[in-house]
Formats: structure tokens, C-alpha cells, sequence
């Protein structure tokens, strides 16, 4: 279990992280989604140690980062993809990181075979393609076997086959009791792969809920339906409480009432359907909307900024 109670991280002037709170708990992927700068990576420093707040404390089973006298056993990170050293072997690697916390050779051996790196424990990671050294980065994270994982963008740059691979990982992690906490700006991958979904900008939570219900609080629900007796239907169901927008080719756009109250309607009424289609809205959509406020140089229109958004510029 992560918790972070009213952290709060200033650079200067610059308040980084602001009084957030939020739990992220075992069993499931937890996506964490914020814009460009929204404070993210700074969240995953405090809660690793690797920053201390101003205010406010980051646990994780209840204990700061650095009171964790074995952290490896405690929690997993991945936080650079090529954090290695490019002369030493997938295997040396993991053995240095094992060995600085009394951890076994058996459990070396035991990562590569997880994450898949057994035939090239001996090859040089300097030769490695993205995919491998994020393979290996996790391996890394396994070593102590712990029940808390914080990973920051996993996914980032790999091609189909290795989002694919990392997110069958997470989901299998997760599925055997440990908290997975990640951080992607991949909103299609997050809504296929996370469960629940922290949302921060500015530095502020903007919405801790399941993906589902965040996708669904983003967009009316509509359902798209074609019918060749579209004029009297769209009577019918305006008649049975159903908003409806018609299109220039016939097409009916209908807000109000689900595809099951309207597959009645039109049965009762005689009318025959083409097609019933609900519109889901797309967790892009439902971030970009929820976001749009915190977005820190919204607007501008610039293309000065390195850490202006990028709308949309995440889609897949
Ligand atoms: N060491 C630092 N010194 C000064 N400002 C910093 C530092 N680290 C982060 N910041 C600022 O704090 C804010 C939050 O940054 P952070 O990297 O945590 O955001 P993020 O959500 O991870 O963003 P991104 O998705 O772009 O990586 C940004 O405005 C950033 O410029």
C-alpha cells in the first residue's frame, strides 16, 4: 500500500506538488495520469526517497522510504529505462543490485527467467534495444520480490510488441497481490491496463476513481442509431423522454435513454433498426476535458516551451 498525505514539494518559487493526498492499493494497476508537468515524476521521487518534501509524508506500507532497512524486499522501482551500466551483462547487474541487499544468486536467475532475459543474461546490456533494458529495468524492480511497485512510464518508446508484453506483466503483477502504481502519458494503454486512475495537475489531485467511472464521467453517454424509418423513431423515442439529434444523412444521435430502451421503443413502435451503437467516450477524451484547467501554459499556443502540452499528442 502507497499512501501520500498532504505532500507538498516546492523548487523555489515553483510549487511543484501540493498538498496531495491519495492511496494506491494491492491487487490492481493504478495508472497515474497528469499533463506535462503536473508533478508526477516529483511524486515518484518523494515516495523513492530520492526527494525530500516540505510538507507532508509519502509511505509505503507505512514507513517512509528511507526507514526501509531491506528496500528491495519492500518496493520495486522502475524510474530509467538505461539506468545500466552498458559494459556489464544483464546478469552482473542484477547480481551487484542483489548482492548490496543479501539477495541470492537463485533470485537472479529467477527475475531473468520472469521478465524473459535468460538467453542474453550474459550479453552486455550496452546492446540492448529498449524493450530488453525495460525487461531488465524490471527484473531489476523484482529482485527482493516486493509486494510494492512504482514505475514511471514503462511503456514509453517501446513498439507494439513490448507495450503489449509490459502491460500483460503489470496486469499479472498486480493479479498476484502487489500494488503497481504507473505512470504513463499512453491513454490508451492506461485505459486497457490500469483498473484506477490518480489523476494530478498543477500539482493538485484532480480525480481518484476506477477508469471506468472517469471515463464515463467525461462524456454524455449517447447512442448512435440508424433506422429507415428514422423520422418517426426519433419521434418515438423524443416521446419516451430520449434527446435526440439528427444528422444530415438520417443518422440519430440519442442522449436519455440507453440501447436497450431504444431497441424496446422501436420494437414496440414497429420500427425497423440498422443499427443501436453506444458512443463511449475514450479516456483521452475524459482527461483532456478534466485537465484542460490544470494544463500549466494552456493556450499559448507556443511552441517555445519544452514543457508546454502536447493535446492529443499521446494518442496511439
Ligand atoms: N529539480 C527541479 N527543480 C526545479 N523545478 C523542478 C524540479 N523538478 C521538477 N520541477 C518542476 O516541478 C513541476 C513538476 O515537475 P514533474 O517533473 O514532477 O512533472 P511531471 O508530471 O512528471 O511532468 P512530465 O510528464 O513532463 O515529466 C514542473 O513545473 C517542473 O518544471
Amino acid at each position: 500500500m502507497i499512501e501520500a498525505k498532504n505532500l507538498t514539494k516546492r523548487y523555489g518559487d515553483k510549487v511543484a506538488v501540493k498538498d496531495l493526498s491519495f492511496t494506491v492499493g494491492p491487487g490492481k494497476v493504478t495508472g497515474f495520469l497528469g499533463p506535462n508537468g503536473a508533478g508526477k515524476s516529483t511524486t515518484m521521487r518523494l515516495l523513492l526517497g530520492l526527494d525530500h518534501p516540505d510538507r507532508g509524508t509519502a509511505t509505503i506500507d507505512g514507513r517512509r522510504y528511507r526507514e526501509l532497512t531491506t528496500p528491495l524486499a519492500v518496493v520495486g522501482a522502475l524510474l530509467e529505462a538505461k539506468a545500466v551500466h552498458p559494459g556489464r551483462t544483464a546478469y552482473n547487474h542484477l547480481l551487484c543490485l542483489a548482492q548490496s541487499q543479501g539477495i541470492g544468486k537463485k533470485r537472479v536467475y529467477e527475475v531473468l527467467d520472469l521478465v524473459g532475459l535468460r538467453e542474453v543474461a550474459h550479453k552486455r546490456a550496452g546492446g540492448f534495444s529498449l524493450g530488453m533494458g525495460q525487461r531488465l529495468g524490471l527484473a531489476a524492480a523484482l529482485l527482493g520480490d516486493p509486494a510494492v511497485l512504482v514505475l514511471d512510464e514503462p511503456v514509453n518508446g517501446l513498439d507494439p510488441e513490448g507495450i503489449l508484453w509490459v502491460r500483460t506483466f503489470m496486469r499479472q503483477l498486480a493479479a498476484e497481490g502487489r500494488t503497481v502504481f504507473v505512470s504513463s502519458h499512453l491513454m490508451n494503454e492506461m485505459a486497457v491496463t490500469a483498473e484506477h486512475l490518480i489523476i494530478i495537475g498543477r500539482g493538485s489531485l484532480i480525480a481518484d476513481c476506477p477508469t471506468q467511472e472517469f471515463i464515463e464521467r467525461g462524456k454524455k453517454q449517447t447512442v448512435l442509431v440508424r433506422s429507415p424509418n428514422a423520422d418517426e423513431l426519433a419521434e418515438a423515442i423524443a416521446r419516451a423522454g430520449g434527446t435526440v439529434t439528427r444528422s444530415d444523412d438520417g443518422e440519430l444521435s440519442v442522449e436519455d435513454l440507453d440501447a436497450t430502451r431504444i431497441g424496446e421503443i422501436a420494437s414496440a413502435g414497429g420500427h425497423v433498426l440498422h443499427e443501436v451503437v453506444p458512443q463511449r467516450g475514450t479516456l483521452e477524451e475524459a482527461f483532456m476535458a478534466l485537465t484542460r484547467e490544470s494544463v500549466e501554459y494552456a493556450g499559448t499556443g507556443s511552441t517555445r516551451d519544452a514543457d508546454a502540452p502536447k493535446p492529443g499528442g499521446d494518442a496511439q
